[in-house]
């Protein structure tokens, strides 16, 4: 679905890393891990195509991402949905209002589109929170929100960026769960973290692959798990 050779990035002349070779393929489970600052979001980024590699080849759903059009790259975009770090939502806005921007702008059907968002809320325990605005929820709260978000246009893959990081220990569990259950309808699922014990956590109940990108390199994670 997503595939990295010998992919390299660079923010202007600071190289941050090189020959990262990273296949996901459909319905893998993947952690990343890694020191703060070592590339995880960027690494993210390049599979989300919100940057491109400075070196080396790089598909999404077999197209070389370097010689896609712009509106292809925007089409392939909606077929992969983002757990932000830092999950944004208009403030002015009812949290139903906000989870159903992304149907509201790709013009899907009017229908379906509430149907879909009423199960979704349902499916991650927010369904009396529909008319709160995003300030009035907690840290947990948003999370799940962010996570119904990036899913409501039914991607194949998920990508989530520390998507436990500002939340206790029970709500990761519970957003774990979350993602395992997206997992066993066979959605590919990519989680950045630092949070060793979720990794642990989801290694009980679904098949992962646990990468640890450190010094520039991307490697399979040693026996710390
Ligand atoms: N837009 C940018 N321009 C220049 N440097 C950047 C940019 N974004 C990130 N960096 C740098 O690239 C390095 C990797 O950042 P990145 O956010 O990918 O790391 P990370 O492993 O996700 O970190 P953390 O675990 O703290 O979130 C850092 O040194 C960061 O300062």
């Amino acid at each position: 679905m997503i595939e990295l050779d010998n992919v390299a990035y660079s923010y202007g002349n600071d190289s941050l890393f090189s020959d990262v070779t990273l296949h996901l393929a459909p319905g893998s489970f993947h952690f990343l891990t890694g020191p703060s600052g070592s590339g995880k979001s960027t690494l993210l980024k390049l599979c989300y195509m919100e940057l491109m590699p400075t070196d080396g080849i790089m598909s999404v759903f077999g197209k070389d991402v370097t010689t896609m059009a712009r509106d292809d790259v925007a089409r392939t975009r909606r077929r992969i949905g983002v757990v932000h770090q830092e999950c944004q939502f208009l403030d002015h806005m009812p949290l139903a209002e906000n989870l159903a921007l992304p149907l509201t702008v790709s013009g899907r059907d009017e229908g379906a589109h509430v149907d879909n968002l009423d199960e979704l809320m349902g499916w991650v325990g927010l369904s009396r929170r529909a008319e709160a605005l995003p300030p009035q929820l907690s840290g947990g709260e948003r999370q799940r929100a962010a996570l119904a978000r990036a899913v409501i246009m039914d991607p194949e893959v998920l990508i989530a960026d520390e998507p436990t990081g500002n939340v206790d220990w029970e709500m990761s569990l519970r957003l774990l769960q979350l993602m395992v259950e997206l997992n066993r309808m066979g959605k590919t699922i990519v989680i950045a973290t630092h949070d060793l014990n979720l990794i642990r956590a989801a290694k009980s109940q679904v098949s992962v692959r646990v990468l640890r990108i450190a010094g520039g390199k991307l490697r399979l994670a040693g026996a710390e798990l």
